[in-house]
């Protein structure tokens, strides 16, 4: 029902060269291959045209297998030019023209989803460029659905949440406006205050992008999506694909190639991972539901793993490690071997003994053999990127899911099979494994032909290892015994002790001849 609902419609699509746009573009492409066409809003990028953008995602691996149901991907697509950090979305007139006249649904992903973005950028595209979506929206006679993708997030400053919009303390008209006069400094200034006690820019800009399609929404059918942290997929195209670095996924990488080696987290709090193709059934089936059978209030579904199939972040890391062992990622730094801190002084502790001192060391390394240091400064942006992480793993929220568990209902037992959302289907160590093996593939591009190898530089990294322990500590000693009256005592009874031993055994087996 939901595949036929889409075929024969016009789909617009913000954000599709996105992470979750490419999964949402791949899904439609496959169950609806009859679907007139999707248009995309791209951004022109630096040395490639809107046709490369595209071509290049058609032929990646993600739509290998859509191209068996609808040869003909590229022509079901249609990019568009635009811009959402300019006014009117910087579309031209002649694409305007035709988005009013044959857009049916809207799938709004578009985002900045930096967690530091300047307050002014975060705005523009998490606030204002919703606004003018919903103001071009309103112009489209033909428009069934605005399906919004929000964050689970945009409330983290809430232990529970519900299904609801909640108000942030100044109206979002008066920060779009604000933010055309004040200049960059008072921004500054002001962000801590208007955040008040949210994170981050993003998780604020992402509510009042909510709220906006309260206020502004007028009589368009409106539906928020609100996925938790989205993760590699789980089953669709096939499992464990994921192309982003953000979230989980970068300290995957950064664990797996032994450049992390602890992390501040909480190892029961829950770890509220959510498959992207699990976000991306939900929101085309929200799509339907809401077109088909437009709810009278704007209807918010809460996509997380929380409530129905919990799993926490120590079960999930020790996961990700095991996996290391069988699929280990090459030229790694160090062997992968993370840890869970979970104070302030232990985490400054293996911060300077595991993060600073080796990555000085390897630096002086590359200074002595003529190479230019580099792993000072990479090392400092994975403590940057912790400290940016840490707020959501050191806490549980809970989101209620009554929305989510009703349009689960709604589907015919095929739709619940071709569009299925069940997080309690998920099991979480199968998930994980594929979930790495998926890093090591598609996002670091190794092969797995490279495996052995991989396992011969980690037993290398440990004999090093193993070595450099070995000597520290003669050297420690060396001078301890020659600054100690006790250690040099102890230093002579091991010595005679080990001697005598030696000995006895030496007697023992003449006699034996
Ligand atoms: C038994 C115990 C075992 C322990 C084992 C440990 C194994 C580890 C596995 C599991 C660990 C669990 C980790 C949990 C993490 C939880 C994340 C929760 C996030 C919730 C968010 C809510 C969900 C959303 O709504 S939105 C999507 C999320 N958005 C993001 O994730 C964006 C975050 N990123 C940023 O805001 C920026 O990138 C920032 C501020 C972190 C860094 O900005 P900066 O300007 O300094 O640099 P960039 O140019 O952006 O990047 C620099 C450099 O860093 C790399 N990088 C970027 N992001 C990450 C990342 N998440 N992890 C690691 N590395 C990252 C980036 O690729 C760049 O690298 P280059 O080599 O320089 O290109
Ligand atoms: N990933 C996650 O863990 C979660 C994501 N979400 C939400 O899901 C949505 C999609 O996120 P995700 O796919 O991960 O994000 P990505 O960063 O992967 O994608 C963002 C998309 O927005 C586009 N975009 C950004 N700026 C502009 C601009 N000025 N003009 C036109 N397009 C622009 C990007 O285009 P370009 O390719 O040109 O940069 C890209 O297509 C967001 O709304 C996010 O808030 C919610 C919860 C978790």
């Amino acid at each position: 029902m939901i595949s036929a609902f889409y075929n024969g419609k016009s789909i617009l699509i913000t954000g599709a060269t996105g992470f979750l746009g490419k999964v949402m573009m791949e899904k439609l492409l496959r169950t609806s291959p009859d679907l007139k066409v999707i248009y995309i809003l791209v951004r022109p990028k630096a040395g490639q045209t809107l046709q490369q953008r595209v071509f290049q995602i058609l032929n990646s691996k993600l739509f290998e297998k859509v191209k068996e149901v609808c040869p003909k991907v590229h022509e079901k697509i249609r990019a568009i030019s635009a811009d959402l950090n300019q006014h009117d979305l910087a579309i031209s007139k002649e694409d305007m023209q035709e988005l009013l006249s044959h857009t049916n649904i809207i799938f709004h992903c578009a985002a900045t989803v930096r967690f530091d973005d300047h307050l002014r950028h975060a705005v523009q595209l998490n606030v204002t460029a919703t606004q003018q979506l919903l103001s071009i929206a309103s112009q489209m006679p033909k428009l069934e659905a605005f399906i919004h993708i929000s964050t689970a997030f945009a409330n983290c400053n809430l232990k529970h949440i519900d299904e609801v919009i909640y108000p942030c303390a100044v109206e979002p008209k008066k920060i779009i406006d604000s933010m055309e006069w004040l200049d960059d400094a008072i921004i500054d200034e002001i962000t801590p205050k208007l955040i008040g006690d949210r994170p981050n820019t993003y998780t604020y800009t992402k509510a009042l992008g909510e709220m906006v399609l309260q206020q502004e929404g007028g009589n368009l059918n409106i539906a928020i999506i609100r996925p938790s942290i989205v993760g590699a997929t789980w089953q669709e195209p096939f499992p464990g694909w994921i192309d982003s670095i953000n979230g989980p996924t970068g300290l995957i990488v950064a664990a797996g190639k032994g450049f992390l080696r602890s992390i501040r987290a909480t190892p029961m709090a829950v770890a509220d991972l959510i498959p992207v193709d699990l976000v991306i059934n939900l929101t085309l089936a929200v799509g339907w539901y809401t077109a088909v059978h437009r709810p009278k209030s704007t209807l918010i579904y809460h996509c997380t793993s929380g409530n129905l199939n919990p799993c926490h972040w120590g079960k999930m890391g020790f996961q990700v490690l095991a996996t290391f062992e069988k699929i280990p990622f090459e030229k790694a730094f160090r062997r992968p071997n993370a840890d869970f801190t979970t104070n302030n002084i232990t985490t400054h502790y293996w911060n300077a003994v595991s993060h600073r001192v080796p990555a000085i060391i390897y630096d002086v390394y590359l200074r002595l053999t003529g190479r230019k240091p580099r792993m000072t400064k990479v090392m400092n942006r994975l403590l940057r990127t912790l400290s940016m992480l840490e707020y959501f793993i050191n806490r549980s929220w809970e989101w209620s899911t009554y929305n989510t568990e009703m349009l689960m209902s709604e589907l015919s037992p095929e739709d619940q099979r071709v569009f299925n959302f069940d997080v309690r289907q998920l099991n979480w160590l199968e998930y994980i494994e594929n979930y790495v093996l998926g890093v090591k593939k598609y996002l670091l591009k190794e092969d797995m032909a490279g495996i052995p190898e991989a396992r011969q530089h980690l037993k290398r990294l440990r004999n090093i290892h193993y070595l450099f322990n070995t000597a520290l500590f003669l050297i420690a000693w060396r001078l301890l015994i020659a600054r100690s009256q006790v250690a040099r005592n102890v230093w002579f009874f091991i010595v005679s002790f080990c001697y005598k031993l030696l000995s006895y055994f030496r007697a023992s087996s003449r006699l034996k001849v």
